[in-house]
């Protein structure tokens, strides 16, 4: 049993604002025993439009918002997933999930695969998609497949991570508000149920800027499905929730119900 922080916050276009949010979060999660923090999609900023989000963005190495997340994450020993933008080359950007481990090294990172255009919102106007899915990474918390946001809506991706045997799997994100209500806790309880594997969906919440809101509900789903956690936030301030990640549970639940593909008759993902 592993102990398992969850931060809620409302990124700004400032990278320094959100950097310090993220080092108080840091700190409530060790207190609260956490040996992880699992931070949202684009905590280190969330701009107004493609243009600022695309001069705003830094490459991995050198980013001083995740040199001090890095650095943060190994004074504490605890290990984050945070999500971040960094630069393409083709002039747009990455939409970034990192895996930094509790010595501040980043052990692994995600490219997301699926753009999210919808509404107001078009996200190929700023980003590069990703072009794999990522080997789940084992670490403090298990083995952890990286996914995001708008990526919930495709089962391949976590089935695919299922096969790898990932044990849990993540969905860091920035929901809008009338799919969040619609949506949110049935898909993401949906990709627990079927991969027997625990969910843990950080959030952004709030008022980013005039044009911006997000839903938050940052949640974490066992793999039988069932709601762990349900971040409602209250005001939208920072905050955390905090989870214990029982992976013996999930052994029994895979035990108990072995979902045995018919990769016969359709094509294994
Ligand atoms: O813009 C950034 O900097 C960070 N990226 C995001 O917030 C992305 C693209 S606009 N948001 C989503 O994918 C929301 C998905 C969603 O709401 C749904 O699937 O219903």
């Amino acid at each position: 049993m592993v102990t398992a922080a969850i931060g809620q916050l409302c990124s700004t276009s400032s990278m320094i604002h959100n950097l310090s949010t993220c080092k108080l979060l840091i700190k409530n999660a060790v207190d609260a025993g956490a040996k992880a923090l699992f931070l949202p999609e684009a905590t280190d900023y969330i701009a107004i439009d493609a243009k600022e989000s695309i001069s705003l963005a830094q490459p991995m190495e050198t980013s001083p918002f995740l040199l001090g997340i890095r650095d943060a994450a190994k004074e504490a020993s605890l290990a984050i997933n945070v999500g971040i933008h960094v630069p393409a080359n083709n002039g747009k950007l990455l939409n970034r999930s990192c895996w930094i481990n509790e010595n501040g090294d980043i052990e692994s990172y995600y490219d997301k695969l699926h753009l999210f255009d919808y509404g107001n919102l078009k996200e190929s106007n700023s980003v590069e998609a990703g072009k794999e899915i990522v080997k789940p990474v084992e670490t403090v918390v298990g083995r952890v497949g990286l996914t995001i946001c708008f990526d919930l809506r495709f089962p391949e991706i976590s089935l695919a991570l299922k096969r790898q045997d990932a044990q849990v799997i993540t969905y860091p994100s920035a929901f809008t508000v009338p799919t969040g209500k619609a949506h949110w806790e049935t898909l993401l309880r949906a990709r627990a149920i079927e991969t027997q594997a625990y969910v843990i969906a950080a959030a952004q919440i709030g008022a980013h800027n005039s044009k911006r809101t997000s839903y938050g509900h940052s949640m974490v789903v066992d793999p039988w499905g069932k709601v762990l956690l349900d971040m409602t936030g209250e005001g939208s301030e920072p905050e955390i929730g905090v989870v214990d990640v029982d992976l013996e549970h999930r052994e029994t639940i895979k035990k108990g119900m072995p979902l045995m593909r018919r990769t016969d008759v359709y094509p294994e993902v």
